[in-house]
């Protein structure tokens, strides 16, 4: 049961927690972003077959003679049922199969055409020029992907040359939002007194998206202990990873804490020595993961960057999930009197990190145009301009 521990302790417990991640096989247009779960082997050789990287002739290099008659055509996409006789040449195009007997592919440019005859200066080439040979790019059997690879559009790319339509790859975790607070509405509804709109909930929803899920399920919960244990124990049968905004600082109407007591969550730490997001929460039951997030907007996107973020991404596969920050010049000096750390909202200018006005965990005016947060560590008061500073981008 930690309390109020410094951020590298709070991030060492997570990053050490056993997390059981599964493998699901998807579909090869379906696995952009994914991380790939075992080593993916060629099924085949790529090419399959020597082909003609040009247009233009294929030939026997060292076949000797002035010129060489042109005896058949090959278009790509069909197979020469021919040997090339001793002497001879066809034409050919880029893709196309070379046939037996021939071993080089001299381009159209460098030919000189009469009827059916061809002429080319030997000198500038060489054996086996412009000839893809089977299993250039790979043989079968050997490894084309290692595990742990996020899948590009390079990826899907090399897979689908190599037939494959399906890939193994780190499942993705099934989140769950509970939202509380009595006085928060959702967009397209007309504000009453008292009553603010919900922002946490669309720029987790984004965040998430950033990372590659989707399908959050969002609930929302009164400030109101039965309400929010009921909504507790049904969000966190459906997710592998919950996550609550609000209602879990030490007011009158903050209630997670205890429904997540009573619905078997254990306390894996709660505050951290940080501003902002001090009373963040961390806990699990089983291979769940549970967090709690201060209510004030930057309390949410700061906690769920630095805490949440790097644990999805290590449940996705991500080897670099906790990866380190960048360490870029800060523009201008920095002081602090708490002895925390501090998360600060920075944009990115001339390779320097600046640190915008309105830092108030209320405010999210500076998110507006914030590439990242800048940490300034619990035990350093003062930053000097032009000195390095950690920077994650978002
Ligand atoms: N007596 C103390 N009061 C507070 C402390 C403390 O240590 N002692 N900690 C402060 C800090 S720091 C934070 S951070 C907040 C965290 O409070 P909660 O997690 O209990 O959050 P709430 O009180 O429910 O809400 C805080 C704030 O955020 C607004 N909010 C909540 N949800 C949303 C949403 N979906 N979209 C936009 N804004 C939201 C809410 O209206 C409040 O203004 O506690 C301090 N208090
Ligand atoms: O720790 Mo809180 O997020 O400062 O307002």
């Amino acid at each position: 049961m930690k309390e109020f521990i410094g951020v590298s302790e709070a991030k060492i417990l997570l990053k050490n927690l056993p997390i059981t991640r599964v493998p699901i096989r998807l579909p090869l247009a379906e696995s952009l972003g994914k991380f790939t779960y075992s080593a993916i082997l060629a099924p085949m050789d790529v090419p399959s077959f020597d082909n003609s990287g040009m247009d233009g002739y294929a030939l026997a290099f060292d076949d000797s003679g002035e010129g060489r008659e042109v005896v058949d055509v090959v278009p790509a996409g069909a197979m020469p049922d021919f040997v090339l006789p001793q002497g001879k040449a066809v034409r050919i195009f880029t893709g196309a199969p070379v046939p037996k007997g021939a071993d080089t592919v001299i381009q159209q440019e460098q030919i000189e055409r009469t009827g059916d005859m061809v002429f080319f200066d030997a000198e500038h080439f060489a054996k086996g020029a412009n000839v893809r040979k089977q299993g250039a790019q790979c043989r079968k059997g050997s490894e084309v992907v290692a595990s742990g690879t996020q899948i590009t559009p390079g990826t899907i790319g090399l897979l689908a040359s190599l037939g494959i339509q399906e890939v193994e790859v780190f499942s993705i975790p099934k989140i769950s939002l509970i939202l509380t607070g009595d006085e928060i509405i959702d967009l397209g509804y007309a504000l009453q007194p008292g009553q603010i709109y919900n922002a946490n909930g669309p720029a987790l929803s984004a965040y998430l998206e950033l990372l590659g899920i989707s399908g959050l399920r969002v609930f929302k919960a009164k400030d109101e202990p039965e309400e929010v244990t009921r909504v507790v124990a049904e969000a966190l049968e459906a997710s592998d990873i919950l996550l609550l905004t609000g209602g879990i600082s030490v007011g009158d109407y903050d209630f997670v804490k205890d429904s997540l007591h009573q619905n078997g969550v254990e306390q894996l730490f709660y505050k951290v020595k940080q501003r902002p997001g001090k009373p963040l929460f961390a806990g699990k039951k089983g291979d769940k993961l549970v967090f709690a997030l201060p209510g004030n907007p930057a309390s949410v996107l700061s906690c769920f960057m630095q805490y949440v973020k790097p644990c999805m991404q290590h449940w996705m596969g991500n080897p670099a999930a906790w990866r380190s920050p960048q360490y870029l010049p800060i523009a201008r000096d920095f002081d602090k009197q708490a002895d925390l750390t501090f998360f600060l909202k920075a944009k990115v200018e001339s390779g320097r990190v600046v640190l915008l006005p309105g830092q108030e965990s209320f405010n999210l005016l500076p998110f507006g145009v914030a590439d990242g947060l800048v940490e300034v560590p619990q035990d350093q008061n003062h930053v000097e301009e032009a000195s390095l500073v950690a920077f994650y981008p978002w």
